[in-house]
């Protein structure tokens, strides 16, 4: 393998390799907080068999990976997508440490560059693992780069410019990508056709989610019975990330205003103080519902307007929030835009306005 050609890259060298790399999620909600990454990464689960929940896509992954062990070669390439904190980036950690693989850490925004992801690519070292965060940003130069390498394990290095320029096929080692999107909708077709398997990724239920709570409870060494760890566990919105979040605001407060330990009540007294409801409603979807109801009649409006009621990005309603709203019914999506839900409005307290056409219904007949 020639591992010495970089420098037909355009000097990306400082791109990527950095394992403390976290998404922009960690600072979408009300509670994240600065400085607990490196807990996230504690609390990361490190074998398959470690994995709570997601039993279809583990068992799917098992077999992909044994059997590709079995032959002796890398598996296919992976895709993982599904809403933010759900274990993407722990499963990706884990396909590399189920193979025994070492693990090459990127993301799409980084990749602005194709010599950038040439760089990365020439230095993989036979059977390594390349996992690219949010790959549907990468850029299309990037991309269609990325084409030649997961099929043909071959990159073309442009030498060169202008009418001299030529066009060098190398060689590089044979490698699994895993890609983690929370985005697979816009993923382009031949991107996502080279993938040969796609894990998506669920919302968790609550008992998967107690699991989840017990097992950090248990590592962060943090006194919780099971009443405990079944409120918290309920308002964590199916995502473990959430789950363990809540958990260490719960502990916070066992520690300051209780004995340490966490009850089902000191845990509602907690929740309380930081703003979560008991559906795991956090302010910002808590907001998103208000202006939905309160400003817009109950809808239907476009996401772009309610991002700008709530004062956030479309991205972050439609990634973070909104998965969840719709899963816990009280957000539609429909062809004229977002549309509360009955559910929707009981669950702020409010009455809907008398006389509105069903929503659920299809609106573009109701003119008649
Ligand atoms: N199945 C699980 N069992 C236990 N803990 C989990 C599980 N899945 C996720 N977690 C916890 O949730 C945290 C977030 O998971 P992870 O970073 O893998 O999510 P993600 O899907 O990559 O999110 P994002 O889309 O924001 O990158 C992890 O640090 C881990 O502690
Ligand atoms: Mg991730």
């Amino acid at each position: 393998m020639d591992h010495e050609v970089t420098e037909f890259g355009t000097g990306g060298h400082e791109t990527g390799y950095e394992t403390g790399y976290e998404t922009a999620d960690e600072t979408l909600s009300a509670l994240a907080q600065t400085g607990e990454g490196d807990l996230e990464t504690t609390l990361r689960p490190r074998r398959l068999d470690e994995f709570v929940g997601q039993p279809r896509v583990r068992e799917q992954l098992e077999l992909v990976l044994e059997s590709a062990r079995r032959r002796g070669v890398p598996p296919d390439h992976v895709l993982l997508s599904g809403p933010p904190g759900l274990g993407k980036t722990s499963m990706a950690m884990i396909v590399a440490a189920e193979l025994g693989a070492a693990i090459r850490i990127t993301s799409g925004p980084a990749l602005e560059r194709a010599g950038d992801l040439a760089a990365m690519l020439s230095n993989l070292a036979p059977g390594d693992v390349l996992f690219i965060d949010e790959i549907h940003r990468i850029a299309r130069p990037a991309e269609e780069m990325l084409y030649l390498a997961m099929e043909d394990f071959r990159v073309d290095v442009v030498v060169g410019k202008g009418p001299g320029a030529t066009s060098i096929p190398l060689e590089i080692a044979p490698f699994t990508l895993v890609g983690a999107t929370t985005r697979s909708g816009s993923l382009t077709g031949p991107l996502r056709d080279r993938f040969g398997f796609t894990g998506q990724m669920e919302f968790y239920s609550d008992a998967e989610l107690e699991l989840v709570v017990r097992r950090a409870a248990t590592i962060l060494g943090i006194g919780i019975d099971r009443d405990g760890c079944a409120e918290i566990a309920g308002r964590s919105r199916g995502t473990p990330r959430i789950a363990n979040r809540l958990l260490r605001r719960v502990r916070d407060y066992a520690e300051v205003r209780a004995d340490g330990s966490v009850t089902r009540e000191v845990a509602r007294a907690a929740l309380k103080v930081y703003d979560v409801d008991e559906l795991g409603l956090d302010r910002l979807d808590r907001a998103v519902l208000g202006a939905l109801t309160r400003s817009f009649g109950g809808g239907p409006v476009g996401v772009s307007t309610l991002a700008v009621a709530v004062g956030e990005e479309a991205g972050t309603v439609e990634e973070v929030c909104e998965p969840y709203l719709v899963r816990a019914g009280m957000l539609a999506r429909t062809p004229r835009g977002r549309v509360a839900t009955p559910a929707a409005w009981e669950h702020l307290g409010l009455v809907p306005p008398p006389g509105r056409p069903d929503q659920s219904g299809p609106t573009l007949f109701d003119q008649g």
